[in-house]
């Protein structure tokens, strides 16, 4: 058995999130980010999140947040972790970290081997770290982009465990990004849609598949 641990983001519908779940994801992300075309009232987070409880780990994404949205977006959905995805410092996720209760995954922007400079001071203060690509310049997400950077630039770096890759990946190309960056943890959106928002049971089914087809050897994550 894989111990390859996969993460579904963007969820926004029963169907689609009972596809993740069914499939066996160990992780369903829900965006609450108005600019997004996967992004869902807080309502309906917390609706799916709900669904979802004791079968998943359920991650709520969100980028710069206020306290305020903050408290609300805790209260309505009751996320087991917070994905951050926006401009945070180092200093608000750990204040995030502190005043919400709950687990922070930072999402770090991954373009050269410089950018993994930091790596250790966001561990310092995030549960678990996301790399991802860089939003293309104009790009109006900061993710969700369907971008992969060169995975290779992973491969000679110490990686804090919970580091999770994501960007671009799909069913296609999911096994050999596991293997060129010794990762055992992926997370993808754009990847199971059939356009931006519209998420695929038959492709997040051959995601989960594709991922866990690996063998169990892997360095971290
Ligand atoms: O998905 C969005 O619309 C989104 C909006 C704002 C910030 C982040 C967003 N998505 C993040 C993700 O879905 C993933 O964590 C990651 O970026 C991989 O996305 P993809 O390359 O599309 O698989």
């Amino acid at each position: 058995m894989s111990n390859v641990r996969v993460k579904i983001c963007g969820l926004s519908t029963e169907t689609t999130l009972d596809a993740a779940l069914d499939a066996g994801a160990d992780l369903v992300g829900f965006v609450h980010f108005a600019k997004s075309p996967r992004h869902l009232s807080l309502e309906a987070a917390g609706r799916l999140a709900g669904r979802a409880r004791g079968r998943a780990e359920r991650v709520l994404l969100l980028v710069d947040p206020d306290d305020d949205l903050l408290a609300a977006a805790i209260e309505a959905v009751d996320p087991d972790l917070i994905q951050l995805h926006g401009r945070e410092s180092p200093e608000r996720v750990a204040f995030l970290r502190r005043h919400g209760g709950r687990p922070i995954m930072k999402a770090l922007g991954i373009a050269r081997a410089e950018d993994l400079a930091a790596l250790a001071v966001w561990s310092d203060v995030a549960d678990r770290l996301l790399l991802d690509a860089k939003p293309p310049p104009g790009a109006a997400l900061p993710g969700g982009n369907g971008i992969a950077f060169d995975w290779d630039l992973l491969a000679q770096s110490r990686l804090p465990e919970h580091t999770m890759l994501s960007g671009g990946l799909d069913a296609a190309n999911v096994a050999e990004a596991l293997a060129r960056t010794g990762l055992s943890a992926v997370d993808v959106s754009s990847g199971v849609e059939v356009r931006p928002g519209e998420k695929d049971p038959a492709r997040i089914a051959a995601f989960v598949t594709a991922a866990r087809r690996q063998p169990a050897m892997r360095r971290r994550g």
